[in-house]
């Protein structure tokens, strides 16, 4: 069987710089994929080629065999294909609960204005868009917070929120910018097992971009290992922790996290 998600010879170019150099992954269902590499590696502009916010000059992007490269995020996101974005992208303004089912709503009615129109109708769909939407404020232990404004809750609480808005298209794969930045350990911890669950549960494909080496390495089936927007390694985390490309361009004599992935 062929991978869900089969990224070939992406070429993606700003001016004269190259974001991404023929860059080439498979990833399989169900698996957890990690996007790692210091900053400006191309990490980023390979999430945003795939969820079809950049369209690279070169190269295929093919989910569960169609091709998606070049298309426009709405489509991507009707294919099963959701994205949770590093920097937060929720209404600060409105609840947890209207948060979400606003995300539903869109993914549904494909435009904002026509959600707006949407939204408060009464409608067999709507019974079953709170349903989804209350499935997932469970999953991700979200119910103290679910009258909540979003603009008043402390950032580790918004970052689950922000997955879980991703997890209200009810993907196939879900793509995630750095989850866990800027989080405590406890919070960290608690991203990772909604990882895990997310995946061993939902049987959602994940890949994430993560400076966390240890988080990497505890989780991913398999591990990508970008720099200068080149592809320098791909394997499960012991293969790519043993590979000499990945030694001598990041773990230098004290290890892992001996430049700056930050
Ligand atoms: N919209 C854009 N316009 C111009 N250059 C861009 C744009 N997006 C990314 N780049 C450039 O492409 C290169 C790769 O950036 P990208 O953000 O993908 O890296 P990254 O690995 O995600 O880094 P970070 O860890 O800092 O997020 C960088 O040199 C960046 O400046």
């Amino acid at each position: 069987m062929s991978s869900q998600l089969v990224v070939d010879n992406l070429t993606l170019t700003f001016g004269g710089l190259n974001a991404l150099t023929s860059v080439s992954l498979a990833v399989e269902a169900g698996s957890i994929t990690s996007i790692i590499g210091p900053n400006g590696a191309g990490k980023t502009s390979l999430l945003n080629c795939i969820s079809g916010f950049y369209r690279a000059q070169s190269g295929s992007i093919r989910f569960e065999g169609v091709e998606i490269g070049g298309a426009p995020p709405h489509r991507v996101s009707q294919l099963g294909i959701a994205r949770a974005f590093q920097n937060i992208e929720l209404f600060s303004g409105l609840s947890v609960v209207d948060n979400l089912m606003l995300a539903r709503h869109r993914h549904l009615a494909y435009g904002f204005w026509s959600s707006l129109v949407f939204y408060g109708r009464a409608s067999q769909q709507e019974a079953e868009n709170r349903a989804h939407v209350e499935r997932v404020i469970d999953f991700m232990e979200l119910q103290p917070f679910r009258k909540a404004v979003v603009g008043e809750l402390a950032y580790g609480v918004r970052k689950r929120i922000e997955m879980a808005r991703a997890l209200t298209l009810a993907p196939k794969l879900l793509l995630l910018d750095e989850p866990m930045a800027g989080m405590t350990l406890a919070e960290k911890e608690d991203i990772v097992r909604f990882i895990l669950d997310v995946q061993a549960e939902m049987g959602v494909t994940v890949v994430l971009i993560e400076h966390d080496l240890g988080v990497v390495m505890d989780i991913s089936d398999q591990v990508v290992v970008l720099d200068f927007g080149q592809r320098i390694a791909a394997g499960t985390p012991q293969e790519v922790a043993a590979d000499p490309a990945v030694i001598a361009a990041y773990v230098g004599e004290n290890g892992w996290g001996d430049r700056a992935w930050a």
